[in-house]
């Protein structure tokens, strides 16, 4: 049976066919954005990526109304890392033109979290202001990922890859990511464990310079505690923050500190 991941990437393939129809040649002149790389590497506290997520395969409507730039100064605001925003519309509702609106409101490390499969979705992201784009080591041949990779990079952007096993790890280790999440949510059953951060965890080579961010399912401090204290240094947060009435408040119960826990 087809799963979600299937279906999404079926439909960005026809996506694709009409984006290469496009001119896409003229690109604006866009800020510097600071490394997210970087920052994490170098922070003491939990960092959060913060999502603009309208809607998505697994809970339906979450915000369809949003004011993405509004939620992403909020996001700023409150100290946020970066963020992160879903331009896929068939299953998420929405958009490139959220992405280059958020892009002209804040400064800091910018994420286009779409199902890239193909160079032409590096170029629309990077016009539309990302710094950094994600490769998910599941929607791709180990051939594209070390193809797409080196795009992104030769692009001058950086690159989140994700993986969901030990296998992934692996082929993300291969192409020399720095910036490695992992999915707690399974794609195709949509169960969500922060288990899997603490299995990739005990395999990760920390002693390397790269680094393990955390995607899915983190709500509240004891989640961001979790996956702290077996070596993320980033969480990336969606849903929960969304629903939050209060961004300030719910960010900030996410940003512990790194050098508390203990492994
Ligand atoms: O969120 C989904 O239902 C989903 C389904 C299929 C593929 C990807 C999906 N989500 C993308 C993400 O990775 C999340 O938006 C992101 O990690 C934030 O997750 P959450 O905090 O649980 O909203």
């Amino acid at each position: 049976m087809a799963t979600i991941l299937d279906k999404i990437l079926a439909e960005k393939k026809k996506q694709i066919e009409i984006m290469l129809t496009q001119d896409s040649s003229i690109l604006e002149e866009r800020v510097t954005r600071p490394s997210l790389f970087d920052h994490l590497y170098k922070s003491e506290q939990l960092q959060i990526i913060s999502e603009i997520k309208r809607a998505s395969p697994s809970k339906g409507l979450i915000a369809e109304s949003v004011n993405p730039v509004e939620q992403a100064i909020s996001y700023y605001e409150a100290g946020a890392a970066c963020i992160s925003v879903l331009t896929d519309t068939p299953f998420f509702k929405g958009s490139f033109e959220d992405l280059a609106s958020v892009a002209d409101a804040v400064p800091i490390p910018l994420l286009c979290k779409d199902f890239i499969i193909h160079p032409v979705q590096i170029d629309q992201a990077k016009h539309a202001g990302a710094s950094v784009i994600l490769l998910i080591v599941a929607a791709l041949s180990k051939e594209e990922l070390k193809d797409l990779y080196a795009y992104a990079f030769d692009a001058g952007l950086e690159v989140l890859v994700e993986v969901h096993d030990a296998n992934e790890l692996e082929s993300a280790l291969k192409v020399g990511a720095k910036l490695i999440g992992v999915n707690n949510r399974d794609l195709r059953t949509f169960d969500v464990d922060l288990k899997r951060t603490e299995e990739i965890a005990a395999i990760f080579p920390f002693h390397e310079e790269r680094v393990l961010i955390s995607e899915s399912g983190i709500w509240k401090t004891e989640d961001a505690e979790r996956v702290a204290r077996v070596g993320a240094r980033g969480v990336l947060v969606g849903e929960s923050l969304m629903r939050s009435g209060n961004v300030g408040n719910a960010l900030q119960a996410l940003q512990v500190e790194l050098g508390g826990i203990t492994k």
